[in-house]
């Protein structure tokens, strides 16, 4: 959370000529209803199975650029799955670095409402170490900080362009 998935895929895509999807998005139309109001009336195991169906069901074009909730990947065997599909990204970036950009957009992620600035430095800290795990599975990792869609573009050429890649080019 906080990375900047949301954001720096649309800019990837509109560089790119691909198409855009946000998973967020994608769910919040099949609910009907923002994130938020989903977990309050639903609550988050079923927000996960929600997340999982919409991640595996949804309909998108070979050239896409398609930004994940930050916990998507480490529920079920959503991380495998995407691996298999295409070229998985994580933006890393340091908890308080997270911290500061989440304080602002905190009523729009259920996870994060009720803490305070403390609290979200805690919580995203812990959070880091427990997605570890399935963040270090992706394909590409990347500094989050400053990191623009020219530089994107760069390390996903460079990246598909070595040696070892089964993925096909741009
Ligand atoms: N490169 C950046 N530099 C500074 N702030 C950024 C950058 N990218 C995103 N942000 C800000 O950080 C917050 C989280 O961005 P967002 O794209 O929603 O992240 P994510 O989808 O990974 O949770 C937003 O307030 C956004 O404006
Ligand atoms: O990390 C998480 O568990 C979540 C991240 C959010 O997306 P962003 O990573 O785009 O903020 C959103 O899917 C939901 O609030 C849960
Ligand atoms: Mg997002």
């Amino acid at each position: 959370m906080g990375c900047g998935k949301t954001t720096l895929a649309k800019k990837l895509a509109s560089r790119l000529s691909y198409q855009l999807l946000d998973l967020d998005l994608e769910i919040e139309k099949r609910a009907g209803m923002p994130i938020g109001a989903y977990f309050a009336a639903h609550g988050e195991d079923a927000f996960r199975l929600l997340e999982s169906e919409t991640l595996k069901t949804m309909d998108y074009m070979a050239d896409a650029v398609i930004a994940t909730g930050g916990g998507a990947p480490c529920h079920f065997d959503n991380m495998e799955w995407m691996n298999q599909q295409g070229l998985t990204i994580y933006m890393e970036m340091a908890p308080a670095a997270l911290a500061r950009r989440l304080e602002k957009g905190k009523a729009k992620r259920p996870l994060l409402k009720d803490l305070d600035q403390a609290g979200i430095l805690h919580f995203i800290g812990q959070k880091l170490q427990e997605r570890k795990l399935w963040y270090h599975q992706a394909q590409l990792i990347v500094s989050g900080v400053n990191l623009d869609a020219a530089s994107m573009e760069k390390l996903i050429r460079e990246k598909l362009s070595g040696p070892r890649s089964e993925i096909a080019p741009l």
